[in-house]
């Protein structure tokens, strides 16, 4: 076979299941309103939970970090890239979350590479939650560890594969909260199912932080845990984009010296660890935003409750409605974009085959007749 028939054969079988992806140029797409070809939707797809892309102070900060600093950083931080507003935000990161230290990536993705890249070793195993991020399961499939998959949540499973003897050490690895079902993990039992087993714990809060708990410092410190590594990124309720491990002295060390993707990749640009420091003030001080996405948040599920899909529980802006087949979630999704409202239809292989819905996704930025709107249209589309 060749390199063009395997690539035509994938598309083709991409296309033939429904599954095939394609991308649309937006004129705005992060906020309350998604625009494109001159039409306006409501947007219920954007990660933008707190409604802070937009935010003056934010978009202020990184202009004066672009006339202070200029658009880029220069070079890896391990040469030219590291500067003060970097030093500065990690700081603030580390003392919001009660850690030693933090370490800037580019992104949630990356740094989730990263991590497993530089930490796992052959003897080793990686024991992860079957629905984590495709950037942890794919890292962990790269990595030369054993990689095993625990049932979502199950702490059981997860102590009987801790307690299979290994050679090397352990790594189990979950979410604060899960990007394609909005549930929360059961955090302080799985801290101590890997405590009790000497392993290392790695939490990847990319859609807790900053909504969840005092001061919007997520998930792990409501639950009160403080895992080995936990990765926040910030390309949700930041409203901007990058991601941050905090983690022990020592083990930022380490990462310095084995991260490669610190190591081997321009660091971000100083303007913009100047607006996520200001994302951060935002985010500390502006417990409105919270209470306003919690309310957005139960309105939407007292209505849903009356439509014909299933809702989950989720208890987050993660508000997913299944609906089944890959056609039907498309044609649904379709129906809501003619009615002027924006959410994405999710398929496999994203979601377990059979499980295709749409993807709700509440901010603070909506109003109440928002998702009163957008409740009623559902109603009409699934009448
Ligand atoms: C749980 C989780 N981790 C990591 C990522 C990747 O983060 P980023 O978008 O910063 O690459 C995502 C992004 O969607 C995510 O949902």
């Amino acid at each position: 076979m060749s390199w063009q028939q395997r690539i035509d054969n994938a598309l083709a079988q991409r296309r033939a299941n429904d599954s095939f992806r394609t991308r649309q140029v937006n004129l705005q797409g992060g906020g309350r309103y998604l625009v494109q070809n001159a039409t306006r939707y409501l947007n219920f797809s954007s990660n933008d939970y707190l409604g802070i892309g937009q935010h003056a102070c934010v978009v202020s900060a990184w202009q004066q970090g672009a006339e202070s600093y200029g658009v880029g950083s220069g070079g890896s931080g391990h040469v030219t890239g590291y500067h003060e507003a970097h030093q500065r935000f990690e700081q603030q990161l580390a003392d919001w979350l009660g850690y030693p230290r933090a370490l800037l990536f580019i992104s949630g993705f990356a740094a989730n590479q990263a991590l497993l890249a530089a930490l796992a070793e052959k003897s080793d195993r990686i024991i992860a939650d079957k629905l984590s991020h495709a950037s942890l399961l794919e890292a962990a499939m790269h990595s030369p560890a054993q990689l095993r998959r625990f049932a979502h949540n199950d702490v059981a499973a997860l102590k009987t594969l801790l307690a299979q003897p290994t050679e090397g050490l352990q790594l189990a690895i979950t979410e604060g909260v899960f990007s394609m079902d909005g549930d929360a993990a059961p955090l302080a039992e799985i801290a101590q199912a890997t405590r009790d087993a000497r392993g290392l714990l790695m939490v990847d809060d990319a859609h807790g932080i900053g909504v969840i708990g005092e001061e919007g410092r997520g998930s792990c410190y409501q639950q009160q845990v403080k895992p080995d590594l936990l990765v926040v990124t910030f390309g949700k309720a930041f409203g901007v984009s990058g991601a941050a491990v905090l983690c022990s002295e020592s083990m930022a060390d380490y990462l310095l010296q084995f991260a490669r993707h610190l190591i081997y990749s321009t660091a971000m640009p100083p303007a913009q660890a100047c607006a996520l420091s200001a994302a951060l003030e935002v985010i500390r001080r502006d417990d409105a935003r919270r209470a306003t996405l919690q309310a957005n948040i139960a309105r939407f599920r007292a209505g849903a409750a009356q439509l014909p899909l299933r809702l989950m529980a989720s208890q987050t802006a993660i508000q997913p409605l299944i609906v089944g087949e890959n056609q039907q979630a498309v044609h649904l999704a379709a129906t809501l974009r003619e009615r002027g409202f924006w959410l994405a239809a999710i398929r496999p292989p994203t979601v377990p085959p059979g499980t295709a819905r749409l993807r709700v996704t509440l901010t603070a930025s909506h109003t109440p007749e928002d998702i009163d709107r957008l409740l009623e249209a559902l109603y009409d589309a699934t009448r």
